[in-house]
């Protein structure tokens, strides 16, 4: 990994260092464009021949059903079922303390305010099914669709080689009872759920990570219809702050995990202490030789890098302005700086806390903002799938007490049409 030194990083070549993969996102939005309207144009046939040229299969059907669902769970092994259950209950659980009790407010006397949720009526959830299937992306989408109650749940990933899904994915679809999995997958899933096709529901929000090939047809279909997006969740990245309490080891390994996700995933380490920079370096490469996936991870550290610091208070600066995924916080000393994080998706805080804790099974959402996002977005969570829709109730004294401020505020902006509204009411 690259190293650079806080105090020698003046600010513009900070605001650098923490860009990531622009010029690779820019490149592809033709081809994606093109998927797009492909889809639009040529619907379900579109969807087959991109599942032939990007996935190596020749579908018959785009969806497979209940009984092959049921007949796809029944081949997973016990162990991996209670994992996936644990995993269900956690994330659950979690997601369930996120439902909203609002109060009514009276704002002046006899006008009274309130907001009521209601679900999103139809979402697209797409599953990761790329470089590697991943069955606790649909737990995460899920599980909160729902408790939020969505009424239409539309669920795409890419075709595997069996032209199916994998067991597991088969096995959530079991535990969400969600009857059916379309073999889609890419920029053709989210052009197929927010145009809609023969077979696919247009739905009213997409959800969910992917390749940038995912993540540019997500952004695109939001300007371009009226199918909203949870958040642009792009190429997997970590930051780890570590100070000497810190284990090399751990840190090696917190760093390897996201990037075994992807050749254009990062992962930076801002430490304090040299020793621990020099320490993770060999500890890095140990580990990344015996990963099954060590070209894409080698590839991923490549892009990597570590940044020196004076002090955990620098690191959280750095960090701060990076506004990583996923924040580990490697030191026993974390409960003094948590205030002072502004910018992240999740916080893994502590020594023995690895990130893929919430890759998985502690309770939080891993659908999270990447490439700087999380300076405005949240992660996935119960919110997400719902409407807050506001109400307002106006009684006889309420017009008495507050109409003729409505009709001062209607004057100065002119409109006359507005005024009137409240004093026909005040006659
Ligand atoms: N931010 C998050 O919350 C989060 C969570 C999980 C995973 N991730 C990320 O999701 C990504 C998953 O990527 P993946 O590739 O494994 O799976 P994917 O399902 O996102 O993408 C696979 C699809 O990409 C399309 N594709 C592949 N090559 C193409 C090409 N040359 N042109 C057009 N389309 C092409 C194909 O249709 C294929 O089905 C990783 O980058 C991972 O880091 C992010
Ligand atoms: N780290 C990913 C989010 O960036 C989520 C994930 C799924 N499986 C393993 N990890
Ligand atoms: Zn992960």
């Amino acid at each position: 990994m690259r190293q650079y030194s806080f105090s020698g990083l003046s600010k513009a070549a900070i605001q650098k260092l923490v860009l990531r993969n622009v010029d690779a996102n820019n490149n592809i939005r033709g081809t994606v464009e093109d998927i797009i309207s492909e889809v639009k144009a040529k619907g379900d046939g579109a969807l087959k021949s991109f599942a032939q040229k990007f996935d190596g299969v020749a579908l018959d059907s785009l969806f497979i059903d209940k009984n092959k669902i049921d007949e796809l769970a029944a081949t997973i092994s016990p162990k991996v079922k209670d994992a996936i259950n644990i995993a269900y209950q956690n994330i659950k659980k979690f997601h369930q303390t996120q439902i909203s009790k609002e109060e009514k407010v009276e704002t002046t006397t006899g006008v009274t305010c309130w907001r009521e949720v209601r679900a999103i009526e139809k979402v697209g959830l797409y599953i990761p099914g790329g470089t590697a299937v991943l069955p606790s992306t649909f737990l995460m989408l899920g599980i909160p669709a729902k408790i939020a109650g969505c009424k239409e749940i539309v669920v795409c990933s890419p075709p595997q080689k069996s032209g199916e899904v994998n067991g597991y994915l088969a096995y959530v679809a079991q535990l969400l009872e969600i009857d059916r999995i379309y073999l889609v997958g890419g920029a053709q899933a989210v052009a197929a759920m927010a145009y809609g096709t023969k077979s696919i529901t247009k739905v009213d929000k997409i959800f969910g990570p992917g390749n940038q090939f995912v993540t540019m047809a997500k952004t695109l279909v939001q300007s371009t219809t009226n199918t909203a997006i949870d958040m642009p969740a792009g190429p997997s990245e970590v930051l780890v702050i570590a100070d000497e309490t810190a284990n090399p080891v751990f840190v090696a390994a917190d760093l390897l995990a996201q990037a075994e996700h992807g050749v254009d995933s990062q992962s930076v380490l801002v430490c304090i202490s040299q020793a621990t920079i020099d320490q993770t370096q060999i500890e890095l490469e140990k580990q990344l030789n015996i990963l099954p996936r060590k070209e894409i991870a080698a590839k991923a550290m490549a892009n990597s890098y570590t940044v020196l610091v004076k002090d955990l208070e620098e690191a959280i600066d750095f960090s701060n302005e990076y506004a990583p995924e996923h924040l580990i916080l490697a030191t026993d000393n974390w409960k003094p700086i948590t205030n002072k994080i502004i910018n992240a998706g999740s916080v893994f805080a502590g020594n023995l806390t690895p990130e893929s804790a919430g890759d998985y099974a502690s309770g939080t959402n891993h659908t999270l903002p990447t490439s700087a996002y999380a300076r405005s977005y949240s992660g996935v969570s119960l919110d997400s799938f719902v409407k807050k829709i506001t109400f307002q109730h106006i009684s006889e004294s309420g017009i008495k007490n507050l109409g003729k401020t409505i009709e001062t505020l209607a004057e100065i902006e002119g409109l006359q049409a507005h005024k009137n509204a409240v004093s026909v009411r005040l006659t």
